[in-house]
C-alpha cells in the first residue's frame, strides 16, 4: 500500500478544528435556557454571522458539524473570504496567472467574499446600496444568504430533521433583520415560521425569540458573548485541575 491520504490527517494534524466555538458553545447553552431545558437534549444550528462567519450543528448540545475547518476560510461567504469554492481554482489561477501560494491565501482570505462580489465587505454598505437596486450588491447578497440557507439545509438533514432552534448572533445575525427575514424566507414547510414584528424588533444588542408560536423551529436571537465563556470555560479547566491535584 502507498501511502494514504489520512497521514496527512496523522502525521501533519491536517484536520477540521472550527472557530468561533466559543460562540456557539455560548449560543447553545443560552439557547437551552431560553427553551427551559438541558442543553444536553437541545439540538440546534447556530449561525453565527460577523465579518466572520460559520454555522454549526448542535446535536444533545455538542457540536457534530461545523463550516469553517482547517482555517476560517471554509464555509460560508464572509466579509472578505471566499468560503467553500471549487478546491481546483487555486490551482488553476496559480497555474494560469503565476499566483503564488501567498497571493492565493490572500485573494482568498483578503479581497473575495462580499468584498470580492461588490467592492464593499461591510454588510451595512452592501445592504444600502441593494435598496438602490445596485446590481452588484444584490449579487452579493444572493450569494451570502442562498450560503447560509444551504448549511442550514445540510445541518438540518445532519440532525435528521430534528431541530429544535435554528440562533442568530454576530454582527449581522444580531443587528440585521433583513437577513433573518431573508435566510428564513419559505422555510415553512420544514417548520420555520418568523414573526416579522418580534423580527424587526430584535436588533441593537436585545435577545429574543422572532418565530410564530405555532412555529416547529424556535428561531431566536442571541447577542453572543465570547469573553463571558472564555471565562467559564477557563474557570473550568481550573477547577478541574485545582480539584485532581487536591
Ligand atoms: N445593522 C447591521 N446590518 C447588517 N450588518 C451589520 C449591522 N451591524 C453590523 N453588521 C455587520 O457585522 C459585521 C461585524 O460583525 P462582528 O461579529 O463584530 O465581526 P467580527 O467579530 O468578525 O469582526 C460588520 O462587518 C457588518 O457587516
Ligand atoms: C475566525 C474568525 O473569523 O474570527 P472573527 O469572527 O473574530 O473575525
Ligand atoms: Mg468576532
Amino acid at each position: 500500500m502507498g501511502q494514504t491520504t489520512l497521514s496527512y490527517y496523522k502525521k501533519h494534524a491536517i484536520r477540521r478544528y472550527g472557530f468561533h466555538g466559543t460562540s456557539h458553545k455560548y449560543l447553545a447553552e443560552t439557547a437551552a435556557a431560553m427553551l427551559g431545558r438541558p442543553v444536553g437534549q437541545l439540538n440546534a444550528i447556530t449561525c453565527h454571522l460577523g465579518n466572520g462567519s460559520s454555522v454549526t450543528a448542535v446535536e444533545g448540545g455538542r457540536s457534530v458539524d461545523t463550516s469553517m475547518g482547517l482555517t476560517p476560510l471554509e464555509g460560508l461567504v464572509m466579509g472578505t473570504r471566499a468560503g467553500d469554492i471549487d478546491p481546483a481554482i487555486p490551482l488553476h489561477l496559480m497555474r494560469t496567472l503565476g499566483a503564488t501560494a501567498a497571493d492565493m491565501d490572500a485573494i482568498l482570505n483578503k479581497k473575495s467574499g462580499l468584498l470580492g462580489l461588490c467592492g464593499d465587505n461591510d454588510l451595512r454598505a452592501v445592504i444600502e446600496r441593494r435598496a438602490k437596486g445596485d446590481p452588484e450588491a444584490c449579487l452579493a447578497m444572493d450569494v451570502f444568504v442562498y450560503r447560509v440557507r444551504k448549511y442550514i439545509g445540510a445541518y438540518t438533514l445532519s440532525l435528521g430533521g430534528h431541530v429544535d432552534a435554528m440562533v442568530f448572533s454576530a454582527g449581522i445575525g444580531e443587528n440585521s433583520a433583513l437577513i433573518r427575514s431573508l435566510i428564513c424566507a419559505g422555510l415553512e414547510r420544514v417548520g420555520v415560521r418568523i414573526d416579522q414584528d418580534a423580527n424587526a424588533e430584535m436588533c441593537g444588542g436585545r435577545q429574543g425569540v422572532i418565530s410564530t408560536p405555532d412555529s416547529r423551529v424556535k428561531v431566536l436571537v442571541i447577542p453572543t458573548d465570547e469573553e463571558l465563556s472564555i471565562a467559564q470555560q477557563t474557570l473550568e479547566v481550573v477547577s478541574t485541575e485545582a480539584s485532581a491535584a487536591a
